[in-house]
This record gives C-alpha cells, structure tokens and sequence, in this order.
C-alpha cells in the first residue's frame, strides 16, 4: 500500500476529525490507533491517519512518538506529513507542537514549516497571527477553563515561541491572500539558515486561504495544523491529479452492527456539558461523582449495575463532566494531571464494561477520554463513515476483537446541541 498523505495526530478524536475532512474532500483514509500491527489488514488509501495520544504528554515522549510515527508513514511512500493539532491549539507553555514540529522538520532534512489551527467550518480562525473561536479570541473563549490545557493567550507566535527550540514566524493574511507565489516567498524568506526560523504561523479565515496555504504546504514535506490544513492538503492532491481512486465513500463504514449503544462523557467543555444537559430530555444520564471516582472502585461497579438495569431498554449516559468551578475545586486537592488522568483511568474502564455486556455503537466525549477507551478497547484502527456534525464521523472498527463497531469520538467542542441523539440515529 503506498500512501500520498500521512498524518499523525495528537489524540484520537482530532485524527477521526482530520480523517473525515480527507474523507470528505476526495481521499480514500484510514484512521489507526498507533503504528499498526503489521498483521492488520488495512484497506487500500490515500492517506493514513495515524492517531496518538501525546497532546497532554511531557514533550520528549511526543517527540519519540510522532518521529516514529513519522518514520512508518514515509517507509510507504507518504510525501507529506501532517501533525495534527486542535484547532483551538491545546498545549501549555512545555507542550510539544513546537517540539514535535522542529523534529519532524529534522527528520525530513530541516526547512520551515507552515503551522495553521485555522478551521473555519468550526468557526476557527486566524488573523495576524491570533487565534478566534468564533467571534473571541482564543483567551477569551471557553477553551480558557480547558481542564488539562486552559489556553490564556491568542497570540500563536507568542505561544509557539514559548515551546519552540527556534524563532517562530509569521505569514499574515495579506500574504496569504496574493497566491501560492507570495506565500513561497514569504517562507523562502523565513530560510532556517538565514533567519532560524522553523515554525510558521499562517493566517487562515477562509477556505480559500486554506487552498492556498494546501498548495504550498504539499511543495514541502512536512506541516502542523487542524483540520482545515487537512482540507487545504486534500483539495491540492485532488488538484494535481494524483489521487486516482473514484473518490471516496462511507458506505460501507456504516453497515449496521446492532447490539446495544451507550455513551460515555469524560469532556468538560461548555458544548459537551450542554449537550448533556439537552441529553437528559431523551435518555436517562447518570452524573458520576468525581471525588468518589478518585475514592476507589465503587462509584464505576455502581455506574455498571445502573446502566444494566437500563440499557437493554435504549442507550444511556454516563458522564464524569462537569463545569469549570468543580473541575478546579478537585484539580486543587488532586492535581490536575493526576485528577484527568484518573478520570479519565475510570470512564475508559465504565466504556470496556458497557462493550462487554453487548454495547456494539458507542459515543464517547472528549479527545483524552475517546483516547482512554479506544486503548482499553485495544481496537486498532477505523474506517470513515458519514458526517454526524463538523468535525465528527461515524467510524466502523476494523479487526477489533469484539466484532465491529460503531463509534463516534467526540471533540469536546464540537457538536449542535442535539449531537447525541443525532449520532445515535445515524449508528444501527
Ligand atoms: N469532573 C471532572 N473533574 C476534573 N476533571 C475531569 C472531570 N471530568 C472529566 N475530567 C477530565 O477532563 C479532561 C477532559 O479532556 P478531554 O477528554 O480531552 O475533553 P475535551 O475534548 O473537552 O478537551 C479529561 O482528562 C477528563 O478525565
Ligand atoms: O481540531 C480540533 O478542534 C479537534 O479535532 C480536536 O483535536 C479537539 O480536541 P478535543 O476537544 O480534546 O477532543
């Protein structure tokens, strides 16, 4: 199988995300969940997603991760990597879109790299090198109370330049809105040797800007962004007449595999939490307690016992979410990684239980809670269905141990209100 474009992305929900981006604008993909078994059959695609779990990691760890990652793509033929980030650029001050950017430049014989969140169909954008969530700038968005990565500056310079080894640049919407040409220009002009610049914000507000910044990107062997870049990297291979497959379907993704369904939320974010609230109209939903998650085991034996007295009734919720007052309130006696992690530790072990007692179509709700579950699933890789919202596909297991499945892995910010009911409908 030779592939055309690789992508490594920080955590599973973004991979499904970039994943149904290809899928939708023409490129036959495939989502795994880390470097794939050589024993895994695979389809024949376009591009591999591959999706890791380091957004929240110490940076070395990301940095060995994704460089291995990196080394698998290319060893089949992937011309151009994409890291994918969030579009709302989750890290901290030592987080590793810097770092993991630098070394795959590294890697592929040092130049400069463009790096874009930009997302428009999600409302993210980018001017002058600061980043919107719809009409606020990303420090005055909700992604400001993130539990694990509260994101307090827009200014994406700034905040790369806190990660990165080398300075950071900038190409600017003006730039971007001269063509291809300017763009090259402006990166020729940015010259690792000249300038020891490696990183490359790119403004983006529309699609077009996208397309341009696609084109430039696919010249050069590696790029970091979201989604949108993803779209940009698709449409300028369609473009160059090197995909040469029929285009691509979903299909076959969405064959129903019956069973029962569930979802399980570990995601704090404003979306999530109102979707669980509008959840509660249709479906019984349990709201676990944190503290006695953190406590020991009884709290997940007795979520257990609650959704079997239901489920075989229609699908449940079970969800760890809660708003920023209380997410503070228990990160300030646990810690903050140790709190997620733990969370996270037990919505994973609540989601393999429900799939143990027959539950075949799952939703789960937040990148390091899908990335929780999907590990203890061990389920390795996906196959790209249909759109449930932007951002959100339906994915069908491929050689999961269980039997197929249906699941949707839920960014925490994406999704209309009614999201749950609509993935559900879309999953028999
Ligand atoms: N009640 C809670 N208090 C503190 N942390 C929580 C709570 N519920 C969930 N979490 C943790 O918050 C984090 C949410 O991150 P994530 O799953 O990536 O969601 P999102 O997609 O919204 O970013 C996870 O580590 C999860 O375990
Ligand atoms: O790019 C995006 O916004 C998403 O694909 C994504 O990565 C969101 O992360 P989570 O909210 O942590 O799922």
């Amino acid at each position: 199988m030779a592939i055309l474009l690789g992508s490594i992305a920080d955590d599973y929900t973004g991979a499904s995300d970039l994943a149904n981006t290809l899928t939708k604008n023409g490129l036959r993909t495939v989502q795994t969940v880390g470097i794939p078994d050589p024993s895994l059959a695979l389809p024949d695609v376009d591009a591999v997603v591959i999706s890791l779990k380091i957004r929240s990691v110490p940076a070395s760890e990301a940095v060995a991760a994704a460089t291995s990652a990196e080394r698998w793509l290319r060893q089949r033929g992937a011309g151009h990597v994409l890291y994918k980030i969030c579009s709302t650029f989750d890290s901290t001050d030592a987080g590793n879109i810097g770092p993991v950017t630098e070394a795959l430049s590294d890697a592929a014989g040092g130049g400069v790299v463009l790096v874009t969140p930009a997302f428009p169909e999600t409302g993210r954008t980018v001017y002058f090198g600061h980043l919107f969530v719809g009409g606020q700038p990303l420090n005055e968005s909700p992604l400001k109370d993130h539990p694990l990565n509260p994101m307090h500056d827009a200014n994406l310079v700034r905040v790369l330049t806190r990660q990165s080894r080398n300075a950071v640049g900038l190409v600017d919407l003006t730039t971007i809105a001269a063509g291809p040409g300017a763009v090259k220009m402006r990166l020729d002009s940015f010259s690792f040797r000249t300038a020891g610049v490696t990183a490359v914000i790119a403004d983006a507000i529309f699609e077009r800007d996208l397309e341009t910044l696609g084109e430039v990107a696919l010249e050069t062997p590696v790029s970091t962004g979201a989604s949108g870049l993803g779209l940009g990297l698709a449409r300028a291979l369609v473009r160059s007449g090197r995909i040469s497959s029929g285009g691509a379907t979903t299909a076959d993704a969405i064959r129903p595999v019956g069973g029962l369904s569930a979802i399980v939320a570990g995601s704090c974010s404003k979306a999530t939490l109102h979707q669980l609230d509008i959840a509660e109209r249709s479906m019984p939903v349990l709201r676990l307690d944190p503290e006695r998650l953190l406590a020991g085991p009884h709290e997940i034996a007795a979520a257990i016992t609650w959704a079997g007295e239901r489920i075989s009734a229609g699908p449940v919720v079970i969800a760890a979410s809660a708003a920023p007052e209380t997410v503070s309130r228990l990160q300030s006696i646990y810690g903050r990684e140790a709190s997620g992690h733990a969370i996270e530790t037990a919505t994973s072990i609540i989601a393999t239980e429900l799939v143990e007692r027959g539950v075949r179509r799952l939703v789960v709700a937040g990148g390091e809670t899908s990335g929780a579950a999907v590990d203890r699933l061990a389920i390795p890789a996906f196959l790209i269905g249909p759109e449930i919202a932007p951002g959100v596909p339906v994915l069908r297991t491929v050689g999961n141990a269980q039997g197929d499945m249906l699941l949707a892995l839920k960014s925490g910010n994406f999704g209309g209100e009614d999201f749950f009911t609509a993935a559900l409908a879309m999953m028999h």
